[in-house]
């Protein structure tokens, strides 16, 4: 199985379920890896043939940005659908992380895996 990833997409967004959460825009940061099978790419070097990372990353900026989840574990549960039903990704490992929301942490956050790895 093949992956084509995003590392450390950083977005400004309303997320949490403290009061002072919900007036301020604070920094999440997704890592993905998503399954796909890069040999046709590979021989045509074509941009149309592969999952194109870019789209992919301009898609979730929009939906985030323009989110006003509660918990971390919602929000990454709608990028995850979004990566799979528009993208038509069979399998996504998608950690959403929250820098600096607990006093003595370097992130918080949650990993989910969505979908059936291909073999
Ligand atoms: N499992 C979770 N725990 C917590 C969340 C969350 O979204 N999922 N959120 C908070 C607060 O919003 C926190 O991030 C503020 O520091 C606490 N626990």
């Amino acid at each position: 199985m093949d992956i084509v990833f995003i590392q450390d997409l950083r977005i400004d967004t309303v997320i949490g379920i403290y009061d002072w959460e919900r007036r301020v825009r604070q920094t999440v940061a997704l890592d993905l890896e998503m399954a796909f099978d890069n040999t046709r790419p590979a021989a045509s070097d074509r941009i149309e043939d592969t999952l194109d990372y870019k789209a992919v990353s301009k898609r979730l900026i929009g939906f985030v940005e323009a989110s006003s989840f509660q918990l971390v574990e919602t929000l990454a549960e709608r990028c995850a659908a979004i990566v799979r039903e528009e993208f038509g990704v069979a399998w996504v490992r998608l950690k959403l992380s929250k820098p600096g929301a607990v006093r003595g942490s370097r992130a918080v956050g949650v990993c989910i895996e969505r979908g059936v790895r291909p073999g």
